[in-house]
Parts: C-alpha cells; sequence; structure tokens
C-alpha cells in the first residue's frame, strides 16, 4: 500500500467525488459514518462526550459525528474555535444540519470559554486534520494544552489536531490522543517515533475511497502488506534437496557473545536454507555445535585460506566484536566475494570505524543497522523523515539495501523506493531479535529470493513471528529466540 502525502489524499478525495461520483458533503458523512460505528462498538460510559472543532473539514467531521451519535441516541456537547471567520461550505452545511438536534453548541473566542473537563469525559479531537499548514499558536495552542492537562480519555479524528501530516513537529503543541480514527490509510506521520506520544494507537478506517485511483508512482512510500508479501512468497518445489536452497555461510560470535551466533544460525536455518555454516572462533565450536546442530561450523581462523565462492550468500556481524581480527574477516569477505550479502551489527561498527569500506560492499548487499549504528556510519540525523532521506540517499548511492530496525523498520532500496514493514511489535525490543533478522534474511537470500524480496519478506517474517509469539509469550516475556522458534507458524499464515 503506498503512503500519500496529505495533497495526494486531497486529490484521491477529488477524484472518488468525480469518479464514484459522491458529493463531497456525502463523502464527509460516510467519513464520520465510519467514526461514529467504531464509537458505538468501543466505547462507553463516560460521563460526558465533548467535541471540539475547528472550522474546516475536519471540524466538519466532528460535527457529523455529533449528530450522527444522537442518531443512537448518544448525547454529546460541540465546542468550536471560533476566529469570527466562517469555516468551509462542508463545515457550514453540517452545522446548519446540527441546529436541528438535541446538541448544545459552545463558541469558544477565549480562554474564559474553555470548559472544566473530568477525568471520566471523553474528547473527540476535530479541531484540526491534514489541512495543517502552520505550528498551532493563540487560542488554537491554549486549547490543546488545556485539553492535554485533562485526565480525560482524547480520541483523534484522522491526526492529533497540531501534528503536520507528511513532516516532523518538533515544536507543534500536538493534541495527545490515547487513540487515533485515521481515514482510508496510514499517514506519514503515523510512521515517525518522535510522534507516538501523540497518536496513541492508530485505526484506519475504510472511507472508500474510489479504487481506481491511480497511486503507483505517485509515491516512492510503501507500506508491506499481505498482498505483497504472498506474491514474494514462493512455495518449495516438489523435486528439491538441500542443494536447491542454497549453502549459507553466517560469520558471527566471539568468546562471551556466541548467543548472538546461534540465534542468527537458527534464524537462517529457520528461514529455509539448504545448508548453513556458522564461522565462529575455533574454541567455541561446542556451544554452536551443540546449540544448533542443524549446521555446519568453521574456525574464524581459517578466513584467510577458506574458499567463500562455494557459499551461496554471507551474513556477517552479530556478536563478532569489532577487534582487529573481526574487521580482518569483514575485510576478506568483502574483497573476496562479489554476490550480495548481509551486514550487521559489529560488521556495521567496522564499516563505522573504516568508512573506505563502504566502497567494497557487493551490489545488492543488505545492511540492516538499528537507528544508532545508522548514524554512526551515515552521521547524524535530526529527526526520523532525515534519516529516512539519507537512507534512501545512501542506498542509491552505495547500490545497496539498508534497513533501518525500529517500530516500522523501513528498508531503502536502490531505486530510491522506500517500504515500510507492517509487522511486528514492542516485544521485539529484546536483546539478539536483530540477530535473528540477520539469520532470516540470509536464510532467504541463500534459497534464491532476490535481495529486494528478501528484505521485504524477511523484516515481514521477523515481525510476523513474534507477533503470533507474543500471543503465548506477551510481549515483556518475548525472547529473541522465540522468534525463531515461531517462525514456522509465520510461514504457514503466508502459504496459507
Ligand atoms: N479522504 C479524507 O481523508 C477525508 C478527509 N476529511 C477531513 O478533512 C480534513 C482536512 O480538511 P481541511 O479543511 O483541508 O483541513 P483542516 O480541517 O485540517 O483545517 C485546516 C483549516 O485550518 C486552517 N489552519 C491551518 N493551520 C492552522 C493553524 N495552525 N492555526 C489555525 N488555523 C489553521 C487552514 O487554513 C484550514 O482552513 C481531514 O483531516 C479529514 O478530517 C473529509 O471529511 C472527508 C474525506
Ligand atoms: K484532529
Amino acid at each position: 500500500m503506498k503512503i500519500l502525502s496529505a495533497e495526494q489524499i486531497r486529490k484521491w478525495d477529488e477524484f472518488t467525488i468525480l469518479n464514484e461520483p459522491i458529493s463531497s458533503i456525502d463523502l464527509m458523512e460516510r467519513a464520520a459514518r465510519q467514526c461514529t460505528q467504531w464509537f458505538e462498538q468501543k466505547k462507553g460510559g463516560f460521563r460526558k462526550i465533548r467535541i471540539f472543532c475547528g472550522k474546516g473539514n475536519n471540524g466538519g467531521d466532528g460535527l457529523a459525528i455529533a449528530r450522527q451519535l444522537v442518531e443512537k441516541d448518544i448525547l454529546s456537547d460541540v465546542y468550536i474555535l471560533e476566529f469570527g471567520s466562517l469555516g468551509t461550505n462542508d463545515f457550514q452545511t453540517n452545522l446548519s444540519r446540527l441546529h436541528s438536534f438535541p446538541v448544545t453548541i459552545h463558541f469558544i473566542q477565549h480562554q474564559d470559554f474553555f470548559p472544566v473537563i473530568d477525568k471520566a469525559d471523553l474528547i473527540i479531537d476535530a479541531l484540526f486534520g491534514s489541512g495543517l499548514n502552520r505550528p498551532l499558536d493563540g487560542l488554537s495552542l491554549q486549547l490543546v494544552q488545556h485539553l492535554n492537562k485533562s485526565a480525560a480519555t482524547i480520541i483523534a479524528i484522522d491526526l492529533p489536531s497540531g501534528m503536520f501530516a507528511d513532516k516532523p513537529s518538533p515544536t507543534n503543541a500536538v493534541i495527545k490522543a490515547h487513540e487515533t480514527l485515521t481515514f482510508q490509510q496510514l499517514k506519514f506521520c503515523f510512521l515517525f517515533p518522535e510522534n507516538e506520544p501523540f497518536f496513541g494507537e492508530v485505526h484506519v478506517l475504510n472511507i472508500g475511497l474510489h479504487p481506481d485511483f491511480s497511486i503507483a508512482g505517485n509515491s516512492m512510500f510503501e507500506l508491506t502488506d499481505w498482498k505483497m508479501i504472498k506474491e514474494i512468497y514462493k512455495p518449495r518445489k516438489q523435486f528439491s534437496h538441500k542443494g536447491t536452497y542454497g549453502h549459507a555461510l553466517i560469520v558471527a560470535g566471539e568468546k562471551g557473545k556466541m548467543g548472538a551466533a546461534v540465534l542468527c544460525t537458527r534464524g537462517c536455518l529457520r528461514s529455509g536454507a539448504g545448508l548453513v555454516s556458522a564461522m565462529v572462533p575455533e574454541e567455541q565450536f561446542a556451544i554452536i555445535q551443540t546449540a544448533v546442530p542443524e549446521a555446519m561450523a568453521i574456525a574464524q581462523e581459517t578466513i584467510e585460506t577458506v574458499d567463500l565462492s562455494k557459499y551461496t550468500t554471507v551474513g556477517i556481524g552479530p556478536g563478532t566484536g569489532t577487534s582487529e581480527e573481526s574487521a580482518r574477516l569483514l575485510q576478506r569477505v568483502l574483497v573476496n566475494y562479489n554476490r550480495p550479502i548481509v551486514i550487521d551489527a559489529d560488521g556495521l561498527n567496522i564499516i563505522a570505524a573504516n568508512d573506505e569500506l563502504l566502497s567494497e560492499l557487493p551490489p545488492g548487499s543488505i545492511l540492516s543497522p538499528h537507528p544508532k549504528e545508522f548514524e554512526r556510519i551515515f552521521g547524524k540525523t535530526e529527526n526520523h523523515l532525515e534519516r529516512i532521506q539519507t537512507a534512501r540517499l545512501q542506498a542509491q548511492k552505495l547500490f545497496v539495501y539498508i534497513i533501518v530496525k525500529g517500530h516500522y523498520s523501513f528498508v531503502a532500496c536502490p531505486d530510491g523506493e522506500v517500504y515500510f514493514n507492517s509487522t511486528g511489535n514492542s516485544g521485539m525490543a529484546t536483546g539478539g531479535s536483530g540477530d535473528v533478522l540477520t539469520g532470516i534474511l540470509t536464510g532467504l537470500l541463500a534459497q534464491g529470493y532476490s535481495a529486494k524480496e528478501s528484505c521485504l519478506l524477511g523484516m515481514f517474517l521477523h515481525g510476523l513471528s513474534a507477533d503470533i509469539a507474543v500471543k503465548t509469550t506477551s510481549q515483556e516475556a518475548l525472547v529473541a529466540g522465540d522468534i525463531t522458534e515461531y517462525l514456522g507458524k509465520a510461514f504457514l499464515s503466508i502459504a496459507n
């Protein structure tokens, strides 16, 4: 699913109005109806519902919701932020419709008119949506501060008021919503970790924008979905043997960090590689051979003489440390291997300290830093959007895939496209989960998925496996090893 800017979504509205066809006011009615149904199903037991409206179309949504709620016998008070100018056409139409309904309408012209809010109240925030074009100031700023100070539950319509839809809002006063009901699809702002304290849990409500609107090519940003992933997934052939699915080499681990090697090797095997060899320090053989008997062990000390060309791909970095010997391991692989490989963790830290290695990366390789590792290599970034833009430029320049891990991990591709992953949960913020991802990516590359397919399928499987796991383990108790254990169930749900 493409991620569109507020301007592109506005064009999609216009396209829908023209081609469905539907009037603009009926489209607003439909959007509001989705919200009303959500409130009906999910919310009850509040002392008072207070709907705060601006005079744009976001406010129009709020007025329509107030009327539709009365039709369901749910009463509310409406507060309109009043600057003396007329609202949008659809706002004004909904205001006149509301007059014949038993809803108390208050006009707020000064902070003395702010209501006292009880913690048992429900606030519906319909002050500003995607049309916000500058940070809030004056009375709107004061009102947002007043609402945020209350202990009431806040539900934002489309986006929390004060937040820009497409860019960071670092200095803005923004509504702190517990939940946000956003229309049709996720906006960019919901992918920025800095915004998380404001949007709470986000629900995407389908308001039926026209399916024929051509969004392809209009955006370089896309969210992975089941359809895309099911198209990438290739069922195994009946007449296959272990050689069909490649031979992956995992270069990982050092004394005290052998867990990283174990997790990475297990992730690689569980994602379907035919054969996996784990290159670890010779004195640590017992650990890997006991923990992962399906894998072969090969000594890191043999790196100068080993024939790397017999491996279909290499995954390098988890737990190797950054010593001179470890740097030498990476250097040898980079110089002597020319098919795409996966580099993570200490492999990335070694590159950060020796940036000349960037020019040695085999084309189409995958780097999978977390934000701190990313900044060590590519420099400090002010916010998530800047990180996305930097990753995009670097992926194009170096002809590599850069996966930046986090909630909505994303991959920047050499063709300039950026895909955000839609699976995963906070339980994954636990030691070793990145090592498992490296293993999965290497395993997928080994069995013949392209680097791009490996990134998209790998990130999705990694998150999905954790999503399935937490239903049993809880987010708190999830450990990285659980992600490998539940990979089978993740594969099954993609295959079926
Ligand atoms: N497809 C959809 O998603 C639909 C969305 N709908 C709703 O419409 C809003 C967008 O409406 P719009 O009128 O364009 O903008 P806003 O309501 O966000 O209001 C902006 C309004 O306020 C002025 N303004 C901008 N910044 C400020 C500021 N800092 N201080 C004061 N005033 C400001 C601006 O000039 C505008 O006049 C979308 O979010 C949805 O909620 C439709 O209902 C249906 C389809
Ligand atoms: K809002």
